[in-house]
């Protein structure tokens, strides 16, 4: 986290505090010493600069696609104003857009306290998703609109990731329905989510090594671990219920929890098993439907055999419904924390209360869970909920963001005390789970 450029008339200038944000309040850029302010003044700031790279180097195909009067340069020079606006820790301002959720959006927006209505004021969380929001106003605004800016990036993973997909299918076709199997299968699925594009702004991070030998090296590293507990869950159910995936990454990710999701149904833990994508591009590397269905496609089209078949597999069981993409919810996209989910999208709330568990995936989900607020280390997984209960949860989640709860006493200093960046590198990880 080491910021090359000179700060100090930015910081003046913005209100900038030397500091960490204090015990029980809301993360935000403003405070210097947090991975909100370094994502504001570097990560989000790159990302956007190799969006409008991209747009210039894919010029010929765009046109191809999109037509001769693609504003191609036009809608680059609007992904780097936006980018200059951060950098000047611009106003939140309204969505004029025809999008589903424009009108939701800016009623967000006209309730934030108007002195918090910027990138560096504002709850790390709003305005980290509301420039992600407003990078698709700018292309649904052009003629590029529907055009997915992070497809390649995500393709790339999923082809970067073949050697490691091979090994995990070798590895889990001969799977028993005992508790050890599942646990290990939980914990390739949680260190997956250590392949995400947005942690390094887009570079690609190949998965090497056995995976499986990784999971029991990695052991001391998981700091908390539920997954004997989820696995008492869903033995002793009746096998009939719904469980439900809140996906996070493409790629290798979501390979893994395709695994993940085979076991629970070729065992009878479930009876379907229901993901949900995100409605738009999203933190760089975010499952959506189309994602989903390129990877089937991808694993299809593998010459190894074994890929193919559980390529094949993951589209029959798509196909009989036993695997089934969730109708698109603006919800995961949007900037609310989940405890504010019963009120702003009941319907979803209570879609969520009939699965008998559901599986929240990585760093974004988890700090929407825990609202992006400072908890103490040690405060429980069902007091930072603040209410959000619709049924039994279980978070899986490499550690990449400044908060965490539910660790034993003494181990965040301990952890502090060895690398005082370890809440950064998603090199730790935790599964949770709150009973309903
Ligand atoms: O893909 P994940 O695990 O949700 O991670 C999202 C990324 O967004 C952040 O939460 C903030 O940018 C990072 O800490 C993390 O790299």
């Amino acid at each position: 986290m080491t910021l090359t450029q000179d700060d100090s008339n930015f910081d003046v200038e913005n209100g900038i505090i030397d500091g960490e944000a204090p015990p029980h309040t809301q993360l935000a850029a403003k405070y210097k010493q947090s991975f909100a302010y370094y994502t504001f003044r570097v990560r989000l700031p790159s990302t956007l600069q190799t969006i409008a790279d991209s747009l210039a180097k894919d010029k010929d195909e765009l046109l191809a696609t999109y037509g001769a009067d693609a504003d191609i340069d036009q809608t680059a020079a609007a992904v780097l104003e936006l980018r200059s606006n951060i950098l000047k820790n611009g106003p939140l301002l309204p969505f004029n857009d025809k999008d589903s959720d424009a009108d939701e959006w800016n009623l967000f927006l006209e309730k934030l306290p108007k002195e918090n209505r910027t990138y560096f004021a504002a709850c790390w969380l709003y305005a980290e998703c509301y420039m992600y929001r407003k990078l698709w106003a700018i292309f649904i605004a052009s003629r590029l609109a529907g055009h997915d800016y992070f497809r390649k990036q995500k393709q790339t993973a999923a082809q970067l990731s073949f050697d490691a997909m091979l090994a995990v299918a070798k590895g889990t076709r001969n799977n028993e329905r005992i508790a050890s199997t599942f646990q290990k299968l939980m914990k390739l699925n949680l260190w997956g989510n250590r392949c995400d594009l947005s942690i390094t702004s887009g570079k690609q991070v190949k998965p090497t090594g056995d995976a499986f030998h990784q999971v029991d090296e990695l052991n001391p590293n998981l700091l908390v671990d539920a997954t004997g507990t989820i696995w008492e869950l869903l033995d002793k159910s009746d096998g009939n219920g719904i469980v439900e995936f809140v996906f996070d990454n493409a790629g290798y990710e979501l390979y893994t929890d395709l695994i993940l999701a085979e076991y629970i149904i070729d065992k009878g833990l479930a009876r379907k098993v229901r993901f949900n994508a995100k409605a738009i591009p999203w933190f760089i590397s975010d499952v959506r439907a189309e994602d989903y269905h390129w990877t089937i496609q991808f694993l299809i089209g593998q010459s190894d055999p074994m890929l193919s078949e559980l390529g094949k597999k993951f589209k029959r069981l798509t196909d009989e419904g036993k695997f089934e993409l969730a109708p698109l919810e603006h919800f995961w996209s949007g900037p609310y924390e989940f405890y504010r989910m019963a009120e702003v999208q009941p319907e979803l709330y209570k879609r969520l209360s009939q699965a008998q568990l559901v599986i929240l995936k990585g760093d974004l989900n988890y700090r929407k869970l825990l609202g992006d607020y400072s908890w103490h280390s040690t405060e429980s997984l069902e007091i930072c909920l603040r209410g959000f209960r619709p049924t039994n949860l279980c978070t899986l989640r490499t550690i990449k963001a400044d908060l965490v709860c539910g660790l034993p006493q003494g181990k965040s200093e301990e952890l502090f005390a060895k690398d005082k960046e370890w809440m950064l590198t998603g090199e730790y990880g935790t599964i949770e789970f709150a009973p309903k």
